[in-house]
């Protein structure tokens, strides 16, 4: 898929990964949603990003991806203001095992509930043109964070629920692939939600054995998971891929085993 004037919906859009990645789409000449639950930041997002790529690039949409009628309603905002959707990025999340109920909300149900929508727009099930769907999970889901259950939980299920629905694009010919990306550590806000007995809840007492994680495996820069995106994006033959970014190996893909009978 070649980037000019494809349009672009990236929720969790407004800062971190979801920010490098919106850049990225705007340097290939895409058009960007930023949709993000904080107003501040995606609005001080947006101006910097019309400073640097033109007005009439990128729109901010708040939304809870929790809520779905406003998830529902960021969607079809995007397509009024652009005409279309061709890539759909489902990015939000949190770390709170504390409040873990509301992690898998934001997760896992929120990132059911966008790829569905994000169908609804391009699949040719709905008389739509096709596209591409990229959910984040992480490298939790393959070396489980003791000290993230929950979170370790939902980035598992991005990954099963994704590779269903690749199968599921593929056998209904939908016209939509669907790959995932899971990134090891990576330098944005979220990372220093680690600190938090808010978000760790009984988990900080291992506060220095997970910094001490993060120190042996490094961390990567958002503009790398970026780098990943654009290529999940791009290469047309691929369709529910699990991509890594690692410090260790790079961008690097998970092979599965076939199933034998
Ligand atoms: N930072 C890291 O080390 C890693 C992050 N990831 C995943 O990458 C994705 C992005 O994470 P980061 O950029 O690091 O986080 P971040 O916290 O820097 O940015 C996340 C963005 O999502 C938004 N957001 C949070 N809850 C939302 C909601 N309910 N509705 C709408 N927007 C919401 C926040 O306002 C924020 O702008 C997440 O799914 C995370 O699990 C995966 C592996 C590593
Ligand atoms: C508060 C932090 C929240 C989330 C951060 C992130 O989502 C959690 C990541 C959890 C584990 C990260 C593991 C990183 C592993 C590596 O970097 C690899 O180099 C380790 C070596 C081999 C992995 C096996 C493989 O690549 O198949």
């Amino acid at each position: 898929m070649a980037l000019y004037r494809k349009v672009a919906l990236v929720t969790g859009g407004a800062q971190g990964i979801g920010r490098a990645v919106a850049e990225a789409l705007l340097k290939n000449e895409s058009k960007v949603a930023l949709v993000d639950l904080n107003t501040k930041v995606g609005e001080d997002c947006k101006k910097v990003l019309d400073q640097e790529f033109g007005e009439g690039n990128c729109i901010f949409i708040q939304c809870d991806v929790a809520d779905r009628g406003k998830l529902k309603d960021a969607f079809e905002t995007t397509v009024e203001k652009f005409g279309k959707l061709d890539i759909v990025i489902n990015n939000a999340g949190i770390n709170n095992e504390k409040n873990w109920e509301k992690t898998i909300e934001v997760n896992l149900t929120s990132l059911i509930k966008g790829t569905y929508l994000a169908l609804e727009h391009m699949s040719k099930e709905y008389g739509k043109d096709g596209g591409v769907i990229i959910n984040v999970s992480s490298m939790a889901a393959f070396l489980h964070s003791p000290h993230q259950p929950v979170y370790t939980a939902t980035k598992h299920g991005v990954i099963g629920f994704s590779r269903a629905m690749a199968d599921a694009a593929e056998e209904g010919d939908y016209g939509v692939r669907i790959n995932v990306l899971c990134p090891a550590f990576v330098d944005t806000p979220l990372l220093q939600s680690i600190e938090q007995e808010d978000n760790m809840g009984k988990f900080i007492k291992y506060k220095d054995v997970f910094k001490e994680k993060i120190h042996k495996y490094g961390v990567l820069q958002p503009s790398q998971i970026a780098e990943g995106m654009l290529k999940l994006i791009t290469d047309s033959g691929l369709n529910g891929a699990v991509m890594k970014i690692t410090c260790s190996k790079g961008i690097h893909f998970h092979t599965y085993e076939p199933l034998s009978a």
